[in-house]
């Protein structure tokens, strides 16, 4: 069935975003939020003043802040709060929902406690609603401006990646579909822990080799990991993988890329966050991939060197220098493994 009524659940810049792109599609949309004031600028002026300013919002979008409004009904609900909220959120709407009701995250984080991507959070709570996962290169404020971009729809139902691509396909964004929702979810998780690494490269005044050396390695690195989780890795190649590494990686706009510039220029961790105001999730998904790396013996430089920076007070250079120092490796390692170089 198509989705003819929407939910969006988060009113931060992309929860917005998708909101907006939907309303602009003609489909019946509320978005749900706990900000009762940025409720009411978006129902009377048509405007997200804190996430996205300046932007003129499509005038039917319906911003609530009572989750049946936006649920109830709905064909397919839209998870977009930060990872550590989605566990709440969902156990908020889980009551509310009916089976059938499609349920797709935009969220780009994990969850610590058993190494949960949110697609497997809602599985474990909502295992009667079709789970699909939207990612890609979709900086939202570019987005927000109705600049051309394209994402992924990543689900094993089909009829889930039909309808979304039908929901949310217009002259500025294009969906493409994927049935890897594992490997999609997963490496728009991990893009943001390179982004922070970018971050501290183009701070540091490092040259254009150098950066397209760091982010080349960081999709050997990520995919390497992403296998060693049983990811398929031909999806790294695609828009969630490249895509959004990439432009994550180099663009201003994207907060992760901004903490790590931040410390690159020398402020503290804290102080990088504090002055974002918004969620870069690649500070925990650090923490988390490290853990896991370490206790999986999976290779991975550029993360252990990222999280002596953010957490231990090391030199942000020392993680670009490092990849200067390490054993001699091999440049496709699915062409020619590591052990047989
Ligand atoms: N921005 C982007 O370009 C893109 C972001 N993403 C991903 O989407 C997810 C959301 O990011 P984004 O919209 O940018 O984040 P923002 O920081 O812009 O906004 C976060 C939103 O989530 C809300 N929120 C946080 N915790 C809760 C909670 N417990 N209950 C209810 N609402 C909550 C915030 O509400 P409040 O204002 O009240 O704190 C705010 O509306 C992230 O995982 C991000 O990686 C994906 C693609 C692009
Ligand atoms: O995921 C994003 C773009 O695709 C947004 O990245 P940031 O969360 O770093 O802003």
């Amino acid at each position: 069935m198509a989705i003819r009524k929407a939910a969006v659940i988060g009113g931060g810049s992309f929860g917005t975003v998708v909101a907006n792109i939907l309303a602009d599609n003609n489909i019946d949309t509320t978005i749900w939020m706990r900000n009762e004031d940025i409720a009411a600028s978006i129902n009377q002026q048509h405007i997200n003043p804190q996430y996205l300013p300046g932007t003129d919002l499509n005038p039917s979008l319906v911003a609530t802040n009572e989750l049946e409004t936006a649920v109830d009904g709905a064909d397919a609900v839209f998870i977009s709060v930060p990872s550590k909220s989605v566990r709440e959120v969902l156990e908020k709407i889980r009551p509310r929902l009916t089976a059938g009701q499609a349920l797709i995250s935009t969220t780009k984080g994990i969850e610590p406690d058993g190494f949960l991507l949110m697609s497997q959070v809602m599985n474990e709570l909502c295992p009667n609603n079709p789970a699909g996962v939207l990612s890609g290169p979709n900086l939202a404020k570019e987005i927000a401006k109705r600049e051309l971009a394209a994402t992924v729809i990543a689900s094993e139902d089909s009829d889930l990646r039909r309808n979304v691509q039908q929901a949310l396909s217009c002259s500025y964004f294009r969906v493409y579909a994927s049935n890897d929702l594992f490997g999609v979810e997963l490496s728009g998780a991990l893009k943001n822990i390179y982004a922070i690494v970018s971050g501290f490269v183009a701070a540091l005044g490092m040259g254009e080799n150098t950066k397209a050396m760091i982010i080349t390695r960081s999709l050997a690195e990520m995919s390497r990991f992403a296998v060693a989780m049983g990811a398929n890795p031909l999806t790294f190649l695609g828009l969630a993988g490249v895509g959004d590494l990439v432009v994550t990686c180099m663009s201003p706009l994207s907060r992760n890329y901004r903490v790590g510039y931040a410390i690159g220029q020398g402020q503290s961790l804290d102080q990088a966050v504090a002055e974002l105001g918004e969620v870069a999730e690649g500070v925990n998904t650090l923490r988390y991939v490290r853990a896991k790396a370490l206790e999986s013996s999976i290779y991975m430089p550029l993360v252990m060197g990222a999280y002596e920076v953010l957490f231990n007070g090391a030199d942000p250079r020392v993680v670009a220098q490092g990849l200067m120092t390490g054993e001699h490796a091999s440049d496709v390692e699915f062409a020619l493994p590591r052990n047989e170089i």
